[in-house]
């Protein structure tokens, strides 16, 4: 490495006294230190413990719920879908595993069982994949006519139809009976829909919007609830629980935000690095996408201070530093000691010690557990990401515009989901065998790939133009059309298709997860999830000020209110307001509760 870096420095010329520096005018940050104000107060988490013992009696109602419906019926599956779409499996994680290895291990016999139950055979297929059990698609097939064409008489079936699409979105590479599902599902249902019930037509569009592989769970329970409510048939103490849980949800991580904005404010990025993205609450909802679990917290806030760090250093490797000082800058990453701080320019000695500080912090953290030597995967990770940056940044200066697989090479790798990838799994405990895993996740396992490359492809296809018209490397959109003398639509029907089949990779490793557990490679599935949502059709996180503030509004700040039975409304509107109106601030002990060892930040 070291030679590498002095070949470069010989051939820079010396710093000009005259610097010009690009300007992306990012706005400021949406939420200042709104969050600072849900900081942990025991007077107010003392009153609620009424709340605290309903929610526990109302999760064993639910468990006995569960238990209690045989195993193999349609009533279990329905169950499932409907529990896990609500946000509330993760308290049931043994009881839905051990039903659905029992539902595997028959699944054939079950569907045969089924005759013509698109509805079923299709529910029964999309919970099997979405937990990891590889099942055949070939059930699908006696729902065609001898031509090879699906049933006619399916058209009309909503529900079914609904389910296969859902399935279908579960599909690995070559399976062509899913390929034409997905094809005839989405065509029907976009023609039934002006013909739906309102209730109907929202499932339905959501669905189309957005399926159940690609949703998020913190963002489809806000949804889902809302929907399940409206469903006459719900369970009423299914709902009830499913609200109270989601409020207790949002407070554990408004508290665990509000110590990170602490942290963000002594650091005080906005002042001395003005010219970068001012993100923090954004970086934190990116990371509460990868886990939103309690026993996650410590994982959570590592991630969401290295992903915070990450977005200030690809602004000054992007828009501020002169190549002269990313030549030292990236130097002294590499060497990692406080040492180097003096050499840097003032701005980024501030973010040099910043980010040391943050990996000595989680080493300390992880020294806890004797699980320190994991910091050096995440460091090395690093390091490799800001060296990609350095290339890009010398590619731009250089007026150099690479070959589109010579971009991707080292675009994947800055997309930062290679060490965002590896990073995530320092905090998670014991579920992490140190060096299998990480040795794994750091040879780019096809799923991390597959993953990067959503992210880069899609954030380029939102970005690029924003990041030429201030001066930029070339993205992916300019390095194909240049290549190919394609046009930018040519390029994009290219990168869609690369989309579609990276999260075909992205099934198809879930479904063979040998080399580490499911609970690992669901943090790279969810990587995928949150570029997704955040980057579908505008860079969302650059521009945090609409939709993206309305996902952090909808998940983080307003709660569910009374009327927990059955008509209970969607908050909605202005969450600060709602949040004074007494149940809203459901300031509940979590550390009790949940008994898991979760310590809320700065506790
Ligand atoms: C995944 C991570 C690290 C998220 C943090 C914020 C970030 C760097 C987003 C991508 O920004 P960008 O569009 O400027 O990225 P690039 O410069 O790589 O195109």
């Amino acid at each position: 490495m070291e030679v590498y870096f002095q070949a470069t420095i010989a051939a820079i010329p010396p710093e000009n006294n005259k610097i010009s520096r690009r300007s992306a005018n990012y706005h400021p940050s949406v939420w200042g230190q709104y969050f600072l104000a849900y900081a942990t107060d025991d007077a107010k988490e003392n009153v609620f413990q009424e709340e605290i013992r309903e929610v526990e009696e109302l999760k064993e109602e639910v468990r006995k719920m569960l238990i209690g419906t045989p195993d193999k019926s349609k009533q279990k599956m329905e169950l499932i879908d409907t529990i896990q779409r609500l946000g509330v499996s993760y308290h049931f994680e043994n009881e839905i595993e051990a039903s659905l290895q029992c539902v595997h291990k028959t699944y054939y016999e079950l569907c045969d069982d089924d005759g013509n139950d698109l509805y079923t055979v299709a529910l029964r297929f999309r919970l099997l994949r979405q937990q990891g059990h590889h099942v055949s698609c070939d059930v699908f097939n006696k729902f065609k006519n001898p031509e090879g064409d699906f049933e006619k008489s399916l058209e009309t079936n909503v529900r079914g139809m609904l389910n296969l699409y859902e399935a279908a979105n579960f599909r690995k590479h070559g399976e062509n009976v899913l390929e034409e599902a997905l094809k005839f599902t989405t065509f029907n249902l976009e023609s039934m829909l002006p013909n739906l019930s309102n209730f109907l037509a929202a499932q339905v569009n959501k669905a189309l919007k957005l399926p159940v592989q690609k949703t998020l769970t913190r963002m489809e329970a806000r949804q889902y609830i809302s929907i399940y409510q409206q469903d006459e048939s719900h369970d009423k103490l299914l709902l009830k629980f499913a609200k109270l849980d989601f409020n207790i949800l949002q407070n554990l991580h408004q508290k665990e935000l509000s110590g990170l904005t602490k942290w963000w404010k002594d650091l005080d990025f906005a002042t001395k690095l003005p010219f970068a993205r001012d993100r923090l609450v954004e970086c934190y909802f990116w990371i509460l996408g990868v886990y939103f679990e309690p026993k996650y917290c410590l994982a959570r806030r590592i991630l969401t201070k290295v992903i915070s760090m990450t977005s200030i250093i690809d602004d000054i490797y992007d828009v501020y530093a002169t190549l002269d000082e990313l030549i030292i800058f990236t130097d002294a990453i590499e060497r990692w000691h406080i040492n180097e701080l003096n050499q840097l320019p003032s701005y980024m000695q501030h973010c040099y010690r910043a980010l040391l500080d943050v990996y000595t912090e989680i080493e300390e953290e992880m020294a806890k557990e004797g699980k320190s030597d994991r910091v050096n995967y995440a460091r090395s990770e690093m390091k490799k990401l800001v060296r990609a940056y350095f290339q890009e940044a010398k590619w731009f200066h250089g007026g150099y515009v690479p070959k589109f697989e010579e971009y991707m090479k080292v675009a994947l790798v800055t997309g930062a989901y290679m060490m965002l990838a590896t990073t995530s799994m320092v905090g998670m405990g014991d579920i992490v065998t140190t060096e299998p895993a990480f040795d794994w996740v750091t040879n780019e396992p096809l799923i991390v790939r597959a993953a990067s490359v959503i992210c880069r492809l899609m954030d380029d296809m939102v970005g690029h133009e924003f990041e030429q018209e201030r001066g930029h490397i070339a993205s992916a959109v300019e390095c194909y059309m240049k290549e190919y003398g394609a046009t930018k639509q040519e390029a994009f029907n290219e990168f869609h298709e690369r989309l579609t089949n990276a999260w075909k990779d992205i099934t198809g490793e879930c479904l063979n997860s040998n080399a580490v557990p499911m609970a690992v490679l669901e943090r790279v599935l969810n990587l995928a999830k949150v570029i997704n949502l955040i980057y579908k059709d505008e860079d969302g996180y650059t521009h945090s000020g609409t939709k993206l503030k309305d996902f952090i509004t909808s998940v983080l700040i307003d709660p569910w209110q009374g009327d927990w039975g059955g008509e209970g409304k969607d908050s909605g509107g202005d969450g600060k307001d709602k949040k004074e109106e007494g149940m809203a601030i459901l300031v509940v002990n979590l550390v009790a509760m949940m008994g898991d060892g979760c310590v809320p930040y700065g506790s």
